[in-house]
């Protein structure tokens, strides 16, 4: 079994570059088969995710080339092959074949989706879009069957603010005939970034970035080239490893005001943080205040650095209170590291973290962040090694995080 090895204690320090954003990877790579063209997707990072995501659309019959950090898709050739089972589920976002599959061929067929299962995570609004456009869903077996022979414009109200179903239902409206406009729509910037590559695509998207979308379908749509916003996830967990280490750490290719919710928690905190055109330095400070945060659809503070803030929190002085308000159950990150001397205890949807000096141990990630958050415990632990097991799941969000982390200072490597 793989380990992720860490021995702590020391302030990182340096430069890192942020590759492109695996939400937004994982959303555009479906959205090309949209195109009868080939589309050129440049800042694509590797990840297992998008490893995972070139082998469903070759699968689907569509062509695809690396070329160092960029990849050309032709969609020409391709069909909807349905896929009830295999590599869907390994990841979450193979939901987005079904509004991309649904948007060109008019059917799908796509088993439920894997990914990281924190808490049960449902696709009701995803369906209850596809169905306002005119499509038909049924439930075969654990795989959703879709159809439609018309796909028409709709009003569709999202019940909750959801990222996923925003993203599924643009992608099938951009090839819906007439006018489709979502209310409650998600605003996160990988939704941003999904509208700008439809547009380029031919698609005539209105609004995204606010909570109404407005999508005029047209009936074909074609290749173009498009470069991926940064990962602010990824940015925001070396943030906070650059605080937890009280370092010194220039976050360089990122868009500085996507990140503004964690600069804003930090600052609050005592941690230094300054704001270039395309950078953010942070600089750690020998105490920290204890703080309350409140996770939240964007622009709140993103819910995906919950669990790396909780190993944050452990190094303030005092009591703070961490709560998610868009997954409730998201602390299976709490128990590892409870296991690192960590002082927490979980009740309701909010974490009450007292700062401790943490230990070395063996843990568990249990999902992607829950692994982010093991790494920058194990990165203030001053002695001993910390031994991570579940890499597998690290490796779906974080491109070559061992390599990052050692040009960082950091006394990192993977075993077994
Ligand atoms: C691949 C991808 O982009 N993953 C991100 C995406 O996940 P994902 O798109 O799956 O998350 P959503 O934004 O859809 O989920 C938000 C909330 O809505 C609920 N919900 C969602 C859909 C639905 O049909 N019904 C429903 O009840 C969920 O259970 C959750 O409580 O956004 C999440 C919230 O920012 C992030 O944590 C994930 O990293
Ligand atoms: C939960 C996440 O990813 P996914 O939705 O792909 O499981 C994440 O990126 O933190």
């Amino acid at each position: 079994m793989e380990k992720l090895m860490i021995r702590g204690g020391r302030p990182l320090r340096g430069t890192v570059g942020i590759s492109g954003a695996k939400n937004s990877a994982i959303a555009l790579l479906p959205a090309a088969i949209l195109a009868e063209s080939e589309v050129r997707l440049d800042n694509l990072p590797h990840l297992s995710d998008v490893a995972i995501y070139t082998e469903l659309l070759e699968e689907l019959g569509g062509k695809v080339r690396w070329n160092s950090d960029s990849m050309s898709i032709d969609p020409s050739g391709m069909r909807s092959v349905p896929m009830p089972n295999g590599r869907v589920k390994l990841l979450r976002a193979s939901y987005y074949l079904m509004g991309a599959l649904l948007g060109r061929f008019g059917e799908a067929t796509i088993g439920l989706p894997g990914g990281c299962n924190f808490e049960p995570r449902p696709i009701d609004q995803h369906i209850k879009g596809f169905e306002a456009l005119g499509a038909v869903v049924s439930n075969e077996h654990g795989a959703i069957r879709i159809r439609a022979k018309e796909l028409r414009g709709a009003k569709i109200y999202l019940d909750v603010v959801s990222v996923g179903a925003t993203i599924n239902i643009m992608l099938a409206a951009s090839r819906a005939k007439g006018f489709t406009v979502i209310e409650n729509a998600a605003k996160e910037p990988e939704i941003v970034d999904v509208a700008t590559l439809l547009s380029a695509m031919g698609a005539k998207i209105k609004g995204a970035g606010t909570e109404t979308i407005r999508i005029e379908g047209v009936s074909s749509m074609h290749g173009c080239r498009h470069s991926i916003i940064p990962d602010r996830i990824q940015a925001g967990t070396y943030m906070l490893a650059a605080a937890a280490t009280r370092g010194d750490v220039l976050i360089d290719n990122i868009i500085p005001k996507h990140m503004e919710a964690l600069t804003a928690k930090l600052q609050e905190m005592g941690v230094h943080v300054y704001e270039m055109d395309e950078a953010i330095r942070v600089i750690g400070q020998p105490h920290y205040e204890a703080v309350d945060v409140k996770a939240l659809v964007y622009p709140g503070f993103a819910t995906d650095l919950q669990s790396p803030m909780t190993s944050l929190l452990t190094q303030a002085q005092g009591v703070s209170i961490l709560s998610d308000y868009v997954y409730s159950n998201r602390f299976k990150h709490v128990p590892e590291l409870m296991r690192m001397g960590a002082n927490i205890r979980v009740e309701g949807r909010s974490a009450i973290i007292e700062g401790s000096r943490l230990n070395a141990a063996k843990v568990r990630a249990t999902d992607l962040r829950a692994g982010a958050a093991l790494a920058v415990a194990a990165l203030t632990v001053e002695e001993g090694t910390t031994e991570i097991t579940g890499v597998e799941y690290i490796d779906r969000g974080y491109e070559r995080l061992v390599e990052h982390l050692s040009n960082l200072g950091a006394e990192v490597w993977r075993e077994g």
